[in-house]
């Protein structure tokens, strides 16, 4: 998408071959613009509303080089108004957002928001991380039902969604929460808005954030992970403590959101109840991780409104990470957090025509409407009684299936578009035969599910070597299922190493498309990449029909198996966590990030002393020989990866 935050006259000067908007370039086309110049920044406005997903911010007041910048009071007088008469024309809002000197006079920005019918608004989603009691949770309760803190704890408690949560003052799942703008920028929600009043929030939006709120706890780090995979953020607010400063899961979720490239910012909360001298001790420690080679960020404290627009307006580009410091408890420098949300835009791209991808990142039993999946549309758009393929089952095949009702943000809606979360009720299907992972896409798409891939994977911390038949859970968008590598185009890795691997899923085949971000990761030992190439036709295995078969059996003798089945999937999945008695050692993700931190305390050299001797898996180690033998036969047939490259893709380098 290009970006919607530029000048007409930026446009025309990188697009000369649209000689059609040369006339209206220059600084005074707005103040007294021609008929012919009218239609023309009305046709150019209307195509950036469509790329910036129905919002654009405009400078007024900027010329062809820049040497003449800015207009005389009355002259910006006059452009304001015929600015405003174009965004009236085009049902739109134009709030100022800031104003600066330059050579000649004043430039101003504005924001021109699409005015959308109620059943319609522009979805933000914010994963909100940092470290266990940084204020993530209240930060939320304060944004979204709008009154303070007291510092101990009352905000969160409306954000909990179970009793242990609640006891315990720690979240343990993921959370959803919303905050509206309305086309002035102005936070709709209000303090009697209860949880249950999502609808009339989302009616009187033009733009609302999702924030997901995660755990800040090491023991959920899978749910956090599976969080920042598969609810697709836009963004991620990394929280942190004034007082506590980068501790505990702070760099590992920093290095998480890098290997995923969601741009970060920091919002430091309890600046009221921290002395100065630490504040700025933890603020200093803050600004050298953020630059250091493994972030490669560039930092910007936000004190003002117009450090606010300057820091939207160019969040952009994943290097910029805006700091906030805030307070919940007195409510300090909230409003330009609030400013700097309502001008975050969506990063996803939109085409209309492309056919539709939806994955399910939750299922639900509703009492009088039946099985319904909740997830994120990621390509194309999906009417109500479309059929898509619902899929992958596990023995890989997808099934035509109609959405009968949609659900925004539980606002009943007749189509979504990529980038919005959404929920479907289906018919005729048990809530038993679909799984978080699955997908829901179009027919045209023709959906194979694969059991084999190749990704191009950056191992970022492991204590010895990774080899082949190392077994390790795969975050893939919502896809959270044990892979074992078949070969890799190494001998093994160690931490820092690249290489092109084949995987294979050890439980079900999965749908995946080459280009996916992918994590791999298990206790201590983490990697991240792109998924590079889908294996859909697998070499028969004797491994692979066995599982197959046995698939095929526990799915046709009822459901009652199967859920046996996944419970006790579950419960071996919740065993290896507890196994992993110390799970993550912070700023491990970050790489060169580690320098900061040196061994957090005791555990990292028990966990060592657990660790797998060199060459050898900890799970493979484990009793999962039998599985790694069968394996092996495969392993031989597949001999080597072709096309081996340790040139690892930009993005991927860049943690
Ligand atoms: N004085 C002061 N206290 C705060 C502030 N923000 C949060 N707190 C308190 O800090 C404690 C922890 O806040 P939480 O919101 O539960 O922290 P969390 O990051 O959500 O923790 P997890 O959910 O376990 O990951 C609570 O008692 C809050 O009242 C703040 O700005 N000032």
């Amino acid at each position: 998408m290009s970006d919607p935050k530029e000048s007409l006259s930026s446009f025309v000067e990188k697009n000369p071959k649209e000689n059609e908007f040369d006339k209206i370039l220059g600084r005074n086309v707005l103040v007294a613009p021609t008929e012919e110049q009218f239609e023309l920044l009305l046709k150019r406005l209307k195509q950036q509303l469509g790329e910036g997903r129905g919002e654009v911010i405009l400078e007024v007041g900027l010329s062809d080089d820049g040497s003449e910048n800015g207009l005389l009071n009355d002259e910006l007088e006059a452009a304001v108004a015929t600015l405003q008469s174009l965004a009236n024309t085009l049902n739109c809002s134009c709030v100022r957002l800031r104003e600066r000197k330059d050579l000649r006079g004043i430039v101003a920005q504005y924001l021109i928001r699409r005015v959308l019918d109620q059943s319609d608004f522009l979805e933000i989603r914010v994963a909100v991380v940092g470290n266990v009691d940084a204020g993530k949770s209240t930060l939320l309760g304060v944004l979204t039902h709008g009154e303070l803190d007291n510092g101990r704890g009352t905000a969160r408690q409306k954000l909990f969604r179970h009793k242990h949560e609640m006891e315990s003052g720690r979240t343990s799942s993921v959370g959803n929460d919303i905050l509206g703008f309305d086309g002035e920028g102005n936070v709709v929600n209000k303090p009697e808005h209860g949880s249950l009043d999502w609808v009339k929030i989302c009616e009187r939006s033009s733009k609302v954030i999702t924030f997901i709120d995660l755990a800040g706890h090491e023991r959920y780090l899978k749910t956090t992970v599976f969080g920042m995979t598969g609810h697709a953020p836009d963004f991620g607010m990394l929280m942190v403590g004034a007082n506590a400063g980068i501790i505990g899961m702070t760099k590992e979720h920093l290095g998480l959101a890098l290997a995923l490239s969601v741009p970060v910012f920091v919002v430091v909360t309890k600046i009221d109840m921290c002395p100065a001298n630490v504040l700025q001790d933890n603020l200093k420690m803050l600004i050298r991780i953020l630059k250091s080679p493994g972030c490669r960020k560039v930092p910007v404290m936000v004190k003002t409104t117009d450090d606010v627009v300057l820091s939207a307006t160019n969040f952009v580009s994943e290097r910029l990470c805006p700091i906030f410091q805030v307070s919940n408890v007195n409510g300090e420098n909230l409003d330009l957090l609030k400013i700097f949300l309502n001008l975050l835009t969506t990063r996803m791209e939109y085409h209309e025509n492309e056919p539709a991808e939806f994955q399910i990142d939750d299922t639900y039993s509703v009492p009088g409407v039946g099985t319904v999946v909740s997830g994120t549309t990621l390509k194309g758009v999906i009417r109500l009684n479309d059929t898509l393929m619902l899929g992958p089952d596990p023995l890989g095949s997808f099934q035509p299936i109609a959405v009968k009702s949609i659900h925004r943000k539980r606002m009943a809606v007749r189509e979504v578009r990529a980038g919005q979360t959404a929920s479907f009720a289906l018919k005729k299907i048990k809530r038993s035969h679909i799984r978080k992972g699955m997908v829901m896409v179009s027919p045209a798409l023709n959906p194979q599910a694969c059991w084999e891939f190749e990704g191009e994977i950056l191992v970022l911390h492991h204590p010895t070597t990774i080899s082949s038949r190392y077994q390790a859970m795969v975050h893939c968008g919502s896809i959270r299922q044990t892979a074992s590598i078949l070969s890799m185009s190494k001998d093994c890795l160690r931490t820092g190493d690249k290489a092109l691997i084949h995987f294979r899923f050890i439980k079900h085949p999965e749908y995946m498309t080459p280009g996916q971000r992918m994590v791999f990761r298990e206790g201590r030992t983490k990697a991240v990449g792109n998924v590079v190439r889908i294996i859909t036709q697998s070499s028969p295995s004797h491994q692979g029909n066995r599982a197959k078969q046995q698939k095929q059996q526990r799915y046709g003798s009822g459901n009652h198996q199967q859920q046996q089945q996944q419970k006790s999937g579950a419960a071996a999945e919740n065993r290896q966590d507890l196994q992993q008695e110390f799970p993550e050692i912070s700023g491990a993700a970050t790489g060169e990030c580690t320098t900061f931190e040196g061994s957090t305390d005791k555990r990292e050299s028990a966990a060592q002393k657990m660790g797998p001797k060199k060459g050898r898996s900890r799970r493979g180690g484990r009793g999962r020989s039998n599985n790694n033998n069968a394996n092996s036969g495969l392993q031989k047939q597949l001999a080597e990866v072709a096309n081996i490259t340790s040139n690892m893709p930009r993005n991927t380098t860049k943690v």
